[in-house]
């Protein structure tokens, strides 16, 4: 079964000119990392928000392990993902525990158990020892962490994570990656963007590369990769296909 399957999703945004997708269509296999990669601009965050019910689209569909991402199946679909956004999402005035316990709070968990979970996952991401510090003093790379532990506590089956290594030093970065794959080795799909290739290269089973709201090809890195000669990385293979031009 899928992870996730998109089909002909459409979106204009109301005060835009343009559309920002335009029939896109891809699906990843369960139990597997994607990566959704493209140029800024490309549709990336709009077609997380549709799949994960934050934006509605204007037509197409969306399926979720299996179910149909629509309001009969929104609390079922609620359960299953874990949302990263890439802005932090979290109350700078409030420390990691009062956060951590507050999202919990919404995904039904409470206790000691609850308090268990924050304290283990602060463990785990390294931010044990400023487990009461306010958000608003923590450092970029931090705040990362913390949002992530934030779309987790509640288990998720597949992890939806937007750029969540852009502007993180090495150390974090490095971090987040080994969670992911961990977290995929215990049996969960995660699907990310990033315009990091190299990074995308190595952590994912698939990459779908769009751009302008369409997608471009999709396929496992190396495939993509063998099947261009004068391509040596997953970057070159994206520059072939989107082009030199900047975009704004
Ligand atoms: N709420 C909105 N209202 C109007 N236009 C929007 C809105 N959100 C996004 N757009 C437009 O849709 C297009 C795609 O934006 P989106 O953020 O989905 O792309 P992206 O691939 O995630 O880009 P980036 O890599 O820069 O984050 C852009 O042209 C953007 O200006």
């Amino acid at each position: 079964m899928a992870s996730i399957a998109v089909k002909e999703l459409r979106k204009t945004y109301k005060s835009a000119a343009e559309a920002t997708l335009k029939g896109l269509t891809f699906a990843f296999p369960e139990g597997k990392i994607g990566g959704l990669l493209g140029p800024n601009g490309a549709g990336k965050t709009t077609t997380i928000s549709i799949l994960c019910g934050l934006v509605q689209a204007d037509s197409g569909e969306v399926m979720i392990h299996g179910l149909p991402q629509n309001a009969a199946h929104r609390e079922q679909i609620k359960k299953i993902i874990g949302i990263v956004p890439q802005q932090i999402a979290l109350y700078p005035q409030l420390s990691a525990v009062e956060n951590l316990t507050y999202f919990g709070n919404l995904y039904g968990l409470k206790g000691k158990s609850l308090h268990e979970k924050v304290m283990h996952y602060l463990e785990v991401f390294g931010l044990e020892k400023s487990a009461h510090k306010e958000i608003h003093k923590y450092s970029g790379g931090m705040k990362r962490r913390a949002n992530i532990i934030a779309a987790i506590l509640h288990n998720p089956d597949l992890l939806v994570l937007d750029e969540p290594t852009a502007g993180v030093d090495v150390q974090s970065r490095s971090m987040i990656l080994q969670f992911l794959r961990s977290y995929n080795e215990q049996g969960a799909s995660i699907l990310y963007t990033s315009h990091l290739l190299e990074e995308a290269q190595s952590l994912c089973d698939e990459v779908a590369i769009m751009d302008e709201g369409k997608m471009i090809l999709q396929g496992r890195p190396q495939s993509l990769i063998d099947e261009l000669p004068e391509c040596r990385n997953l970057e070159d293979v994206f520059l072939h296909y989107t082009g030199h031009a900047l975009r704004d």
